[in-house]
């Protein structure tokens, strides 16, 4: 009785080869038609094909299985397919680190972004006056920090709300960066903005609400300037890389990512800080990943531990917000440090980051 278990088995472990190699043999064939299908632009799913595989299942099927059962099983095959096309087309994203393996390095005059070693982008939310602006970037230069972020066109959810000085807050960006030789980060709405933006801006900012704003997209690859690019409201991670490729694919590599909260039914924080999307955003790509700890908690009292989270989990960057007196801010005076909190979250926070002496 062992004996004929052993050999019965041993015929089962045959035929599992045989369907292994059969399945495989199928993928890759599953694989032609998919690249076929991307070339013409077709969907990949095609539920009449599939009704007809299943189909001829049917008419063939002399059992043991019922017709059910195998018709289950090679719905899951095509699933299945599916998924590896699916698969083959991510692996051709430019921004994917299938196509690229090293770390793109993104230079912000001067500064090296993707290297290992770690940032601070800070600054105020909205530029105001040319006072605000050069008591912040005094004491970001005080503190050894060269990247200043600051809004001069402000994409605001009420119309009625202070909507930034617009060009006029670019050239006071630019004045204060010329006198303390600092680089500066500043979003741009309107594709037409671009060119003159890019007499005053270092870095521009495409902001969440923008993150699939295709013609922006588009343009911003066209420049030679980098791009940091926010992570939507509720976008995924697959739509956020998408968004990224659209800049790529018109030639501009000089991408950096930032994870800067999503929305969910968490009300405590005004987004939540999806901190796994970093290592899942440096593995999936060869672009640096920023963290906005302003935007994503909106509360001052977890700046200083999302940071820190930020700097754990391998974040190329820590953007936050700093204003000269942050209650008479025109914007997100809740979540802006003062000068005195700013030096103490540097403080606190540099004791984590990894930079080189
Ligand atoms: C392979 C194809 O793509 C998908 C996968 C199928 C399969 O695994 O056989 C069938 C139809 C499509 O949903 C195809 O269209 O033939």
């Amino acid at each position: 009785m062992a004996k004929e278990l052993e050999t019965l088995r041993s015929e089962i472990e045959v035929i599992d080869h045989e369907i292994l190699e059969l399945l495989n043999k199928r993928a890759t064939v599953v694989q032609e038609i998919g690249k076929l299908k991307e070339m013409q632009g077709v969907k990949r799913f095609d539920p009449v094909r599939e009704r007809k595989l299943l189909n001829i299942i049917a008419e063939h099927n002399k059992g043991p299985f019922e017709t059910s059962t195998l018709q289950y099983i090679f719905k899951q095959i095509f699933k299945a397919s599916l998924e590896l096309q699916e698969d083959d087309n991510r692996k051709a994203l430019l921004v994917s680190r299938k196509k690229k393996p090293e770390n793109t390095i993104v230079d912000v005059k001067g500064v090296a972004i993707g290297t290992g070693e770690q940032h601070f982008v800070m600054g105020p939310c909205a530029v105001e006056s040319y006072d605000q602006v050069k008591q912040v970037a005094q004491a970001m230069k005080a503190q050894g920090l060269k990247l200043m972020r600051g809004g001069a066109f402000k994409p605001r959810t009420s119309p009625y709300d202070f909507q930034g000085l617009g060009m006029e807050g670019l050239r006071i960006l630019r004045q204060v960066a010329d006198e303390e030789n600092l680089a500066i980060i500043s979003e741009i709405l309107n594709p037409n903005d671009l060119e003159e933006a890019l007499n005053y801006v270092d870095v521009v900012q495409i902001g969440a609400r923008n993150m699939q704003n295709f013609e922006l997209l588009k343009e911003a690859g066209k420049i030679n300037k980098p791009i940091l690019l926010k992570r939507g409201l509720a976008a995924t991670i697959e739509e956020f890389m998408y968004a990224a490729e659209y800049i790529l694919a018109q030639g501009n590599d000089q991408i950096i990512l930032c994870e800067r909260g999503i929305r969910t039914y968490e009300r405590a924080t005004r987004n939540t800080l999806d901190i796994s999307a970093v290592p899942i955003l440096k593995k999936e790509t060869h672009l640096p990943v920023m963290v906005d700890v302003t935007h994503s908690t909106g509360r001052r009292d977890l700046l200083i531990p999302a940071a820190k989270a930020a700097l754990a989990i391998g974040a190329d960057g820590v953007m936050a917000e700093v204003h000269p007196d942050p209650a008479v801010a025109l914007s997100d005076s809740a979540q802006q440090m003062n000068i005195p909190q700013f030096n103490e979250f540097l403080e606190e926070v540099r004791k984590h980051a990894v930079v080189h002496a």
